[in-house]
């Protein structure tokens, strides 16, 4: 079994040991009220999507997701949240060095004692979680079960359906599919644009993502017989839609009622097994490292 194989089966106990220490990071992590800008690069950005969506949702504050290179951290914040599993990525350090002494920051990652931790003001460290695949999936999943968690939210159902995630049958149409679209709307748009990450780190597989709203204005003239579509929860599938998505004669993936982030480890399963099929050793993608560090970045 592969190093990702274990990692994506072992969510639901990661899961369970986020949630148990949320007290030990509470303080460390935005509080109600404030301005907020969350950074990170790849799938630590999507991440930041999510929960910036689901921040603002709950009340907590304006919450606002950039990718770390793209950041206008001159804005006025109260704290800048940068998610990063290595600690080591050279834009999510170049943000951290900009707003250091003038916006409170956190760094919520994977290893103690890295750069990251060193630049922010506080860390949150969930090392339980770390991975040694390039791809992440058990880290930036428990990083959004304690994000969620902090956020007030009752994860109970969502631990249930990680079992579920783990071990449910996976849709042979999908794996079988030359092309997968995954869409989302509101958080599920972060986490739709990290199942498509996934499965083309993963893969190399096509793969495309759209809030759910937009996938009529064009991205669906991608959809064709054998294709499939898979919405991320309940709310990526609006009305109608799902006869548009007939007509093209793709293959639609019904919401199961499964938690979105229990989703997304499920597309997380099809990029390893899709990985698996293909001959790929899925632990070590080509052309993909576990963080990007810049040389001579200035
Ligand atoms: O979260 P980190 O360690 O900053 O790393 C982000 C990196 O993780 C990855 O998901 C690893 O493939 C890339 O998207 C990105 O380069």
């Amino acid at each position: 079994m592969s190093h990702t194989a274990d990692e994506i089966a072992s969510q639901p106990a990661c899961w369970r040991q986020a949630v148990d220490l949320l007290p030990r990071h509470a303080a460390a992590l935005p509080q109600p009220g404030e301005r907020v800008a969350v950074i990170g690069c790849g799938t630590s950005w999507f991440m930041a999507q999510s929960y910036a969506a689901l921040r603002e949702a709950a009340g907590h504050g304006r919450t606002d997701a950039f990718a770390a290179s793209e950041a206008p951290l001159d804005r006025e914040y109260d704290r800048v949240l940068a998610l990063t599993r290595s600690g080591t990525t050279t834009e999510v350090l170049h943000a951290l060095e900009r707003v250091r002494g003038r916006i409170r920051s956190t760094a919520l990652t994977a290893v103690p004692d890295g750069p990251a931790g060193a630049l922010a003001d506080d860390s949150v460290v969930l090392d339980f979680a770390d991975e040694r695949s390039v791809v992440q999936t058990r880290f930036p999943t428990s990083q959004m079960i304690l994000l969620r968690a902090h956020l007030g939210e009752d994860l109970s159902a969502a631990l249930r359906d990680a079992d579920t995630a783990v071990t449910e049958e996976l849709d042979e149409r999908v794996l079988a599919a030359p092309q997968i679209t995954f869409l989302g709307a509101g958080w599920t748009y972060g986490l739709a644009q990290e199942a498509a990450l996934k499965v083309r780190e993963a893969a190399a597989w096509w793969t495309e993502s759209y809030p759910a709203m937009e996938y009529r204005h064009g991205p669906i003239g991608i959809a064709a017989p054998g294709r499939a579509v898979w919405p991320l929860g309940a709310a990526a599938l609006p009305a109608g839609l799902d006869g548009q998505i007939a007509a093209t004669g793709a293959h639609l993936v019904r919401p199961s009622g499964l938690d979105p982030l229990a989703e997304l480890v499920k597309a997380q399963r099809v990029a390893a097994e899709l990985a698996a099929t293909l001959g790929r050793d899925v632990d070590s993608p080509p052309h993909l490292t576990r963080s990007v560090v810049l040389e001579d970045a200035s």
